[in-house]
């Protein structure tokens, strides 16, 4: 790791030199989160994301993690969806499906994707429906504060324009504070209908990675972590509003990435 420090606000910052070593510190933070979770409460609950997140997984299907995870205990979700069929090269379930799932031994029956066949309203409404079954037996765990689903791992990626999950800057979605899913249908990244978990899921969550590389999003990464000036309107910047209230929120990034932010010589992040 080329280095890692802690924000301001209490975020864990991992710096790496390549996306390669990047993708291999993200695998064990995920295995090890996996290994943890069966251990306490017998299954594991992810959301993915899409983009280049995915490829950055890569890792969980080689060795020694295809063995030694115990896939059988995980339950998959997504934290959004583009609302194309499942078979179209735009759908975040065909790239994870691709990339990941197909290369390990989830079961089917624990792969919670979004119905491709509904209007993008109605698969919003029977996601969030499936999301409160499986709240209600506890496979997915509650927050004590505000009874939203707890998942034990979000996995987001994060746009130039610091956009997280199909969160959009100044898009009134920012603002819901009863829904755990919803749906937009103007997203200024194509396609335009999506379907996304609102900031209180996300913000309930036992953990919650942001992983991004590549210099086109190095300002996005020093507003979202080092802070914007006290007049700037926090819904211009939808990472900055991700601030898990009981979890623990971790960035990867890559040098590029974290390109503007002030980095110590102990590897402390002196901008923070
Ligand atoms: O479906 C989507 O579009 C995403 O879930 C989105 O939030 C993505 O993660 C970011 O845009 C980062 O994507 P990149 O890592 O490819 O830049």
């Amino acid at each position: 790791m080329a280095s890692c420090g802690e924000s301001k606000n209490g975020s864990e910052l991992r710096i790496f030199e390549s996306t390669d070593e990047l993708a291999t510190d993200l695998g064990e933070y995920i295995a090890q989160l996996s290994e943890n979770f069966v251990k306490e409460r017998g299954c594991f609950t992810v959301a993915l994301s899409g983009g280049s997140l995915i490829s950055m997984m890569g890792k969980l299907c080689e060795a020694p993690y295809n063995k030694t995870v115990d896939w059988t205990k995980w339950y998959v979700f997504w934290a959004d969806e583009r609302a194309v069929a499942k078979n179209h090269v735009d759908s975040n379930y065909k790239l994870a499906k691709d990339a990941f799932l197909s290369k390990v031994s989830i079961l089917n029956s624990h792969i919670f994707s979004i119905n491709d066949n509904a209007t993008v309203e109605d698969a919003a409404g029977e996601y969030e429906f499936a999301i409160r079954q499986l709240v209600k037996v506890r496979t997915i765990g509650v927050s004590e504060r505000n009874d939203c689903p707890s998942f034990d791992l979000i996995l987001l990626g994060m746009g130039p324009d610091g956009h997280v999950a199909s969160l959009f800057p100044h898009h009134p979605a920012l603002e819901l504070t009863e829904e755990w899913v919803t749906y937009i249908t103007d997203s200024p990244k194509p396609p335009p209908e999506r379907i996304t978990f609102t900031l209180p899921v996300i913000n309930s969550a036992s953990n919650v990675a942001i992983v991004a590389a590549g210099e086109q999003k190095a300002a996005a990464v020093n507003l979202a972590i080092a802070g914007m000036n006290g007049s700037t309107d926090a819904s211009s910047l939808p990472a900055r509003m991700v601030q898990p209230t009981d979890g623990k929120l971790v960035w990867f990034l890559d040098s590029a990435a974290a390109s503007a932010l002030g980095v110590g010589n102990d590897g402390s992040a002196e901008a923070m």
